[in-house]
């Protein structure tokens, strides 16, 4: 039986989805046994990223993702490429990508592939849950991004921002001129996601963030490990560093939820509380009875890992690029400041003041479409279905590239690479066109916060300083899982009060 279900998932299925889809006229670039087609897109990444990029330019398509490009010039705007014996349809039609997203969501999900590759880092979080575990782990962490809950969060927002600017005034005054700006954004959305979601000292966030950031690289790395059968068995070097590793990531976790419980069993609190954590720790309690709950000490250190990780590294290159943005756009850099000044008035944003931000919230959107942190939406179809004109075979993955939509000039026009927040000033962009958070029910869960926390930072920020782009800066964008600055990102600084 295990042999025959091995040959099945390895062989017949992924052979049975692409003669569905070959019968449809989509098809791709051949497979070779088992590996598929990672040795290409590998060996087409390494060449378009081996040489950081000649000026500050934003035509970025070619570089992150070459495979893609050629590929659609090639079998067309659907096509099947096969990561190891994963059958992949690409797929970059915006009314397809609303469909799948919306009336389609509650039958996609994650792959086994990812779910496998992403096991010992972020486990069964939400980010890697599927079906009514999704839903009812969706439907216990939402409030926390919701609301007053979510507008609660913007006081620990400015207080960790100022300890920044203030360490930035510091070395400044020390005659410090330039700065990496990549790390500090880390460092700060490290800090307000430990504060807001785990009431953590920043000390032990700090741990955790560097070891998770150590699994998150060797976990990128599962599809070239997993192809083979069997080989996550294996007590290979890399299987070894992955679990040790996890190991002392759920240590840490585990100091923290301990604490939790002690207040609650010493009588110091009465419940857990409010925080993310809190949530997920009272859920447990209320429910240790019921005979339906699918949370456990387990799944609650998983939901830790997940939101520490989803909750920091999007929002700090959101922020990053967004820097790198204006300080080579300098008109846009003096017109958003202007109008930081004249709403805040020399105060701390609140958050009255940020719906306010027009003209911020225009270049945050530019931002987000130009370097979007995640560069593809992956989903797997649980079921058989129809999208659009297309019959999907259960088991099939569908990749949705954003970065290339987001660069496409078919969809925004001549002027698609280029920096023009204007785009923004009439209309919103949704419908499988401007896609950073995804969207339907699966969307990102903390998209809100993320706006909110960018908008808090960038105003503060422009409002202390002013700044251009070093002559250090080289501009090598690369995807680890997100789009990142290889050499981070150097700007100098002017503060207004000198
Ligand atoms: C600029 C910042 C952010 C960007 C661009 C971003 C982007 C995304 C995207 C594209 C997804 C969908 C992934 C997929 O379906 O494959 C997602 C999901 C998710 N994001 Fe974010 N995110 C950001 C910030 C945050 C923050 C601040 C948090 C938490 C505090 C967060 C938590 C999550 C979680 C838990 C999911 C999984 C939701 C689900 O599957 O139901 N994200 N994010």
């Amino acid at each position: 039986k295990i042999s025959y279900d091995t040959f099945s998932f390895y062989c017949l299925t992924p052979r049975r989805i692409r003669k569905t889809m070959e019968q449809q006229g989509v098809r791709g670039p051949k497979p070779r046994l088992l590996i598929g087609n990672i040795l290409d897109v590998v060996g087409l990444v390494a060449k378009s990223t081996a040489n950081d990029m000649s000026s500050i330019d934003h035509d970025i398509v070619d570089r992150l993702l070459p495979h893609y490009t050629i590929w659609t010039k090639q079998y067309g705007k659907r096509f099947i490429y096969w990561n190891g014996t994963e059958p992949r349809l690409c797929l970059a039609e915006t009314e397809l990508i609303k469909e799948l997203l919306g009336k389609k969501s509650s039958v996609c999900g994650r792959s086994w592939l990812q779910r496998q590759g992403t096991k010992h880092f972020i486990g069964k979080g939400l980010l890697m849950a599927n079906g009514e575990d999704w839903y009812h782990q969706r439907h216990i962490v939402a409030p926390a991004f919701m609301g007053d809950k979510l507008k609660s969060y913007a006081g620990f927002m400015v207080e960790c921002t100022n300890k920044m600017i203030q360490s930035m005034e510091t070395e400044l005054d020390s005659g410090r001129t330039e700065f990496e700006i990549a790390d500090y954004m880390k460092q700060l959305t490290a800090d307000i996601i430990s504060r807001t979601e785990f009431d953590t000292d920043s000390d032990k966030g700090n741990q955790i963030f560097h070891l998770l950031t150590l699994l998150q690289r060797l976990c990128a790395q599962a599809s070239r490990h997993l192809c083979l059968p069997g080989s996550r068995f294996v007590p290979s070097k890399y299987n070894r560093e992955i679990k040790s590793l996890k190991k002392e990531v759920e240590r840490l976790l585990m100091e923290i939820i301990e604490s939790r419980k002690d207040g609650v069993e010493i009588g110091r609190s009465s419940c857990y509380g409010s925080d993310l954590l809190g949530m997920l720790l009272n859920e447990m309690q209320q429910r240790k009875n019921s005979t339906t709950t699918t949370l456990n000490l387990q799944l609650i250190i998983d939901e830790c890992k997940t939101f520490f990780f989803a909750g920091h590294e999007t929002t700090a290159l959101l922020l990053t690029w967004t820097i790198m943005l204006l300080a080579t756009n300098p008109n846009w850099q003096h017109m958003v400041r202007a109008e930081v000044n004249q709403v805040c008035n020399a105060r701390t944003p609140s958050i009255q003041h940020l719906s306010k931000l027009t003209l911020l919230n225009m270049v945050i959107n530019e931002s987000l479409r130009l370097y979007p942190p995640a560069t593809v939406l992956p989903r797997m179809a649980l079921e058989d279905m129809k999208l659009g004109d297309m019959d999907i075979p259960k088991g099939l993955s569908i990749w949705i590239p954003v970065l290339a939509i987001h660069h496409s000039e078919e969809l925004w026009g001549k002027d698609a690479n280029q920096f023009n927040p204007n785009r923004f000033a009439a209309k919103a962009f949704g419908g499988g066109r401007f896609i950073p958070f995804a969207g339907g029910p699966r969307n990102c869960i903390g998209q809100g916060f993320a706006i909110m926390e960018a908008k808090i930072i960038l105003a503060m920020f422009l409002s202390k300083f002013s700044f251009t782009i070093s002559d250090t800066y080289r501009h090598a964008p690369v995807v680890v899982l997100t789009i990142q600055p290889k050499h981070g990102v150097q700007v100098c600084l002017t503060p207004f009060s000198s």
